[in-house]
């Protein structure tokens, strides 16, 4: 699909097709819907940027908040997204051994005892020794420090969830 289809769709389908290039969040696609058109997917990234920019810490740690954790129980339980379940496959969180398991569930839960909402990274740009490693780093940071973090994180998953559904100009 190219920057034009996505500009003429309604907004039920527009939210139906692009309601999760953030985790669990389809009010963003939705409210963005009202700035089209955009020019360019690079164009649709930043309203979706902006808005996220704006929202309150509040706002910023709920949208945290509705990340599954990695290697989490809605893995185990097969109830992850779609999109969720190809990404944490694909870094081999389905595969770990029972050493790495639950070194990944013991900082998972001291993380978000410690900031209150949960690790979040793109696993597509990181493997699970670097995810384990990032996990047990960021555990140290300040809470403000560790909410920009996650957020930026956010932001790297939706690129690639966008990508992924609407062709840039020099796939067309
Ligand atoms: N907690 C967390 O990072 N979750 C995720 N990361 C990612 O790339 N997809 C997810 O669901």
């Amino acid at each position: 699909m190219d920057i034009a289809t996505v500009n003429a769709l309604p907004y039920e389908d527009f939210v139906d097709i692009l309601g999760n290039v953030v985790e669990k969040c389809p009010i963003i696609t939705a409210a963005v819907w009202s700035g089209r058109p955009f020019l360019s997917l690079a164009a649709l990234e930043a309203a979706i940027s902006e808005f996220i920019d704006a929202l309150p810490e509040s706002g910023k740690e709920g949208i945290l908040r509705c990340h599954p954790d990695l290697a989490g129980r809605d893995l185990q339980s097969g109830s992850l997204t779609r999109e969720s379940h190809e990404e944490q496959a694909g870094s081999g969180m389905n595969a770990l051994n029972s050493g790495e398991a639950s070194r990944m569930a013991r900082l998972n839960q001291e993380y978000k005892e410690r900031f209150g909402f949960p690790f979040v990274i793109c696993a597509r740009m990181n493997d699970k020794e670097n995810i384990l490693r990032q996990l047990s780093a960021r555990c140290q940071n300040e809470r403000a420090v560790e909410r920009a973090c996650g957020i930026e994180e956010v932001k790297k998953i939706c690129h690639l969830r966008l990508q992924s559904i609407v062709l840039t100009d020099n796939k067309l």
